[in-house]
C-alpha cells in the first residue's frame, strides 16, 4: 500500500489528486454517523443478565461491533471475535438481545461531532447521500428516524437489505447502479476495515474517521484515501463531479 502521505486542507491524505470529484456520498452508520456503542452495550448486558452471565464493559462491546447483530452477540457470548456459541444458546440469546436493543436503540446514541454540520454541507453541495450499514433494518430505520437523519438519505441499505453485506462490495455496487454512476464517482465515509475493504473491492473512494469502531484496530492501518477528523473535513476533500458532457 502506498505509504506516501500528502497534506490537503489540513488533513493527511494518501493520494495527491484532491479534491476528489464524486457524485454520491455513502455514509456508514455505527461509528461514523452515530455513536451507538453505549446502546449496543446496554442491550448486550441486559441480554447477558437475562442469561445469568456477567456484564461486559462498553469498551469490550465496542471492539465487537462491525459485522452485524448476530456476530456481536456471538462475540459477547464467547469473548472471541470469531467465536461460535452452542446453537441452542444462540437461538435463546438472539430474540432476547433484539428485544432489548429495540427498546433501547435511542437512549444514549447521538451523532458524532461534526456529523450534523458535515451532512448539511454535503446536501448543500448537491451530493446524492446514501447510508450503508451492517445494522439490521429493523433497528436502522427507527434509529435514523429518531435522530432526524432518515430523510437526508435517498437510499438506505442495512445488513439484511441485500444477500451480502460489507466487507462484500455488493451494497456499494448496488448504490452505484441505483444512481447510475461509475464506482470512482462514489465515496464511502466509514470507520472500519469492513468499509475500507468493501470500498476497495467496489472501486470506490473511501475516507475513514478515527473515532469509530474498528474491532480494536488502529484506523491508520486501513487502506483508505484519507483519515478525516470529522465529516466536516471529509466534505472539504470532495467536489461535486459535473455530469459528463
Ligand atoms: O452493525 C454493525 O455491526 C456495524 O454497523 P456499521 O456497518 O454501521 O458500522
Ligand atoms: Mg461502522
Amino acid at each position: 500500500m502506498n505509504k506516501q502521505l500528502y497534506s490537503y486542507a489540513n488533513t493527511t491524505v494518501k493520494k495527491p489528486d484532491f479534491p476528489l470529484a464524486v457524485k454520491v456520498v455513502m455514509i456508514d452508520l455505527d461509528g461514523t454517523l452515530l455513536d451507538t456503542a453505549e446502546d449496543l452495550a446496554l442491550a448486550a448486558n441486559l441480554m447477558l443478565q437475562d442469561l445469568g452471565r456477567p456484564a461486559l464493559s462498553v469498551a469490550t462491546i465496542k471492539s465487537y461491533i462491525g459485522k452485524g447483530i448476530e456476530r456481536l452477540i456471538k462475540r459477547a457470548l464467547t469473548g472471541d471475535l470469531d467465536g461460535e456459541p452452542e446453537s441452542q444458546l444462540l437461538e435463546k440469546a438472539l430474540p432476547i438481545y433484539k428485544k432489548h436493543y429495540a427498546e433501547n436503540v435511542h437512549v444514549n446514541t447521538k451523532p458524532f461531532p461534526g456529523v450534523k454540520e458535515g451532512v448539511a454541507q454535503l446536501l448543500q453541495a448537491g451530493f446524492h447521500l446514501a447510508c450503508i450499514t451492517n445494522k439490521s433494518e429493523s433497528f436502522t430505520l427507527p434509529l435514523l428516524q429518531a435522530t432526524g437523519f432518515h430523510d437526508y438519505f435517498e437510499i438506505i441499505l442495512s445488513g439484511d437489505s441485500l444477500p451480502r453485506r460489507k466487507p462484500d462490495p455488493l451494497p456499494l455496487t448496488h448504490i452505484c447502479k441505483h444512481f447510475n454512476v461509475q464506482p470512482h464517482e462514489a465515496i464511502l465515509f466509514g470507520d472500519s476495515l469492513n468499509d475500507a475493504t468493501a470500498a476497495r473491492a467496489a472501486g470506490c473512494h473511501v475516507f475513514c474517521v478515527p473515532y469509530g469502531y474498528n474491532e480494536g484496530h488502529d484506523v491508520h492501518e486501513l487502506d483508505c484515501d484519507a483519515i478525516v477528523p470529522s465529516l466536516v473535513e471529509a466534505a472539504q476533500l470532495i467536489v461535486k463531479a459535473v455530469p459528463n458532457k
